[in-house]
Formats: C-alpha cells, structure tokens, sequence
C-alpha cells in the first residue's frame, strides 16, 4: 500500500490473450470484479507472435473501456516478459478440442506449452505469484508447469474445476427450480475431463427458506447417480457440439469465480472445488493435480477433510486419479523427449 493509501497495482499475466477465453476475462478482470474496485492492475497479456496485431486491436479496446483500475497494458510474445514480477498468472493459452476430440487428445501438443512456461515462471515471477491453469488437459498441464517451476510453492499451483462446479451447481438448481447460489458444497472430484466425479452426496439446498441435504431435496437418486453425473462430465463437449467452439464466456466466469475466492475467502461453512497439487488426501496419489473440496482463508486452501466416501464413490475416485497418473506418464515421456 503507497503512503496515500492507494494500494500498489498488482502484475496479472493472461496466455492466450488474444483468445476467446480471455476476451471475457480481461473485461471482468479490468472492472474490478476480481481483485476488488480499489485494487489497480497492471496487465500482461502474452500471445504467440502471430497474434500480436490481434493484441493490439485488443489495447485499443481496453483503453476505449476507460477502466479505472487499469494502470498499463503490456502485450508480448516474450515469457521472460509476460512472467516478470508477476502476482497471478492465468494460463489460458493452448489449443482448444474440436468435436469428437477428449481433453486429453490435446495433450501431447500442449504440455510443451506448459514446460517452457514453467522454466520462464521459476526464473522470471514473484515467489509468491497465484497460479490458475486452464488449457487443456488442464490438471496435467499444471502438473507439468509446477513441475518445471520447483522453486514456487506447490500451494500456489492450481487447475480450473470450478467451470465443472458451476455446471454442478446449475443442474440442481434448475432441477430444484431454485437460484444457483441456494446450492452449496457441491465437489468435484478428480480429472476436469469426462472422468471428473461430480459429488453432490454433502452437498445442501435452500429451498423456500429452509436448508436440506441435495438428495434428500431431489428424491431421485438414480437420477443424482446417473443423468446428473454424466451431463456434467460431458457438458464441456455439448457446448462444442452445439457452439462449435468451446466454452468461453462460462469459462471465463469460473476464472474468475476461482480467482476471487482465493483472494477473498470462501464463506464460512461452504467449500469450492479446485484442482491443486494432491497431498495424499482421500488416499490419491501424492503430487497429482487433482480437483477436491477446498476452503480458502487469508489467501491459502486447505482440503476439506473427512467427507464420507462409499463404494460408489471410492469407484469414482479411484477411475479418475487412474486417469491422471496415465495422462502424467505420457506428459512426462512427451517433455522429456524433447
Ligand atoms: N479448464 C477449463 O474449465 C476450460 C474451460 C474452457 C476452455 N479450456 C481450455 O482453455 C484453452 C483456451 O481456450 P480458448 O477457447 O480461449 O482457445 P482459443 O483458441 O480461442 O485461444 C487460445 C489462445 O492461446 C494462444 N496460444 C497458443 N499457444 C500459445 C503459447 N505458447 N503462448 C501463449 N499463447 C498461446 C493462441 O494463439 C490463442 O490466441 C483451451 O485449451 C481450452 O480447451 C479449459
Ligand atoms: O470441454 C472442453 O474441451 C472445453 C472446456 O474444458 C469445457 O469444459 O468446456
């Protein structure tokens, strides 16, 4: 904070900057919807060199905003530029899925992406920076970006899983005919992929005042065991089918979402889900990134602990991680081979 009580600008790097993503996310970031209406900003939005006069075009727009908060855009297709000093780092740049595509389809083409952000992270941004990765395979990528960034906590490495959160969160309430915001403590579990375990077993809905646990709410359990788990596992490639592009404006949101509630807190009592580096919690392999329940207070997660699991459950959990631990392998072989 400068002695006029004006707080210093934070470094908010964006890779992909001239995507479709980051076309929603650079506005709500600017408005202040993020970091707070007090908190300046000075952006970096990073891009292959290609998309350098898309940036540019991109500038004229930010400016013709007037945003208060935004102190200095800088674009560049140098990492050592984009990554120095930086405070959070937003990865969104990578290749999309197309139709028929799996997440992990992508992988081979952008885990080299993730290396050579990962060495120019551990040279270039602070200690301290907040990470969110979010092309995809979004876990394994981040799993190879701490791993070329060793230097940084591991506790500042995360995965967007909140789009899969949200999505949660919307089946039921429109099931309930409910607002989203009367559902609370939904997790998902494991992979942002279709191997993902959306879990509403603890999870609760407020419904004309009075708060109840969502399966005792929906009274259909082959339902909450069934339709509900797959449409959410699968909405990511419904959007493309139906878009033919992929979600960007509810991925952006969820950015965001993820983004501000690491900053600020989540309420008391209530859990999000974010992929972080496991610590071994629900007996998943230690160091992979993997999507839990998360509370998150003066800037730190800690996994919610002790939640029931089930067979049904251990299943899920069990399919998912088996997923990662392949999807690892092959990041491994494909950026060591290099
Ligand atoms: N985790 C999630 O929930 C989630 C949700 C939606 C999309 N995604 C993923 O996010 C990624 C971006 O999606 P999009 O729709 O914005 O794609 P997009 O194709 O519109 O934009 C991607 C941008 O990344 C840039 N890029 C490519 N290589 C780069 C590099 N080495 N450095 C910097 N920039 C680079 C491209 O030039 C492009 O401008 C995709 O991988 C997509 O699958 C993840
Ligand atoms: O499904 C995709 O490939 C894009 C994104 O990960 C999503 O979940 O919408």
């Amino acid at each position: 904070m400068a002695e006029s009580g004006v707080k210093d600008p934070i470094r908010v790097v964006i890779t992909g900057a001239a995507g479709q993503i980051a076309y929603s996310l650079i506005h709500q970031i600017s408005s202040g919807d993020v970091f707070g209406k007090d908190q300046p900003i000075i952006l970096h939005l990073l891009d292959i060199t290609p998309m350098m006069g898309v940036l540019s075009g991109l500038v004229m727009e930010i400016n013709d905003c007037s945003f208060p908060l935004i102190k200095d855009v800088v674009t560049t297709d140098s990492e050592q530029t984009a990554f120095t000093d930086v405070d959070v780092a937003l990865f969104v740049g990578a290749m999309p899925r197309k139709e028929g595509m799996e997440r992990k389809d992508l992988l081979t083409a952008n885990v080299k992406i993730f290396k050579s952000q990962g060495l120019a992270l551990e040279k270039f941004a602070k200690k301290t920076v907040k990470i969110i990765v979010v092309g995809n395979p979004a876990n394994t990528n981040c799993f190879i970006l701490a791993h070329y960034a060793q230097s940084i906590p591991r506790e500042n490495f995360s995965c967007l899983t909140r789009l899969d959160h949200n999505r949660a969160k919307a089946q039921i309430a429109s099931r309930l005919k409910v607002s989203p915001d009367a559902v609370k403590n939904v997790t998902i579990w494991g992979n942002h992929s279709s191997t993902q375990f959306p879990d509403v077993r603890s999870a609760k809905v407020t419904v004309n005042g009075v708060e109840t646990a969502v399966f005792e709410a929906v009274k259909d359990d082959a339902w909450l065991k069934g339709d509900f788990v797959s449409t959410v596992q699968k909405r990511g490639a419904a959007v493309i089918a139906a878009r033919k592009l992929s979600s960007a404006m509810s991925a952006a949101k969820a950015i965001c979402d993820h983004m501000r509630d690491w900053w600020n807190g989540t309420k008391d009592n209530e859990w999000v889900s974010m992929g972080v580096i496991s610590d071994g919690s629900y007996g998943v392999e230690k160091g992979l990134v993997f999507s839990y329940p998360v509370q998150i207070k003066n800037g730190s997660y800690s996994v919610v602990q002790g939640l029931a699991m089930d067979d049904w459950a251990q299943d899920l959990i069990e399919k998912t991680q088996k997923e990662l631990v392949e999807e690892k392998n092959d990041a491994v072989k494909a950026t060591s081979s290099e």
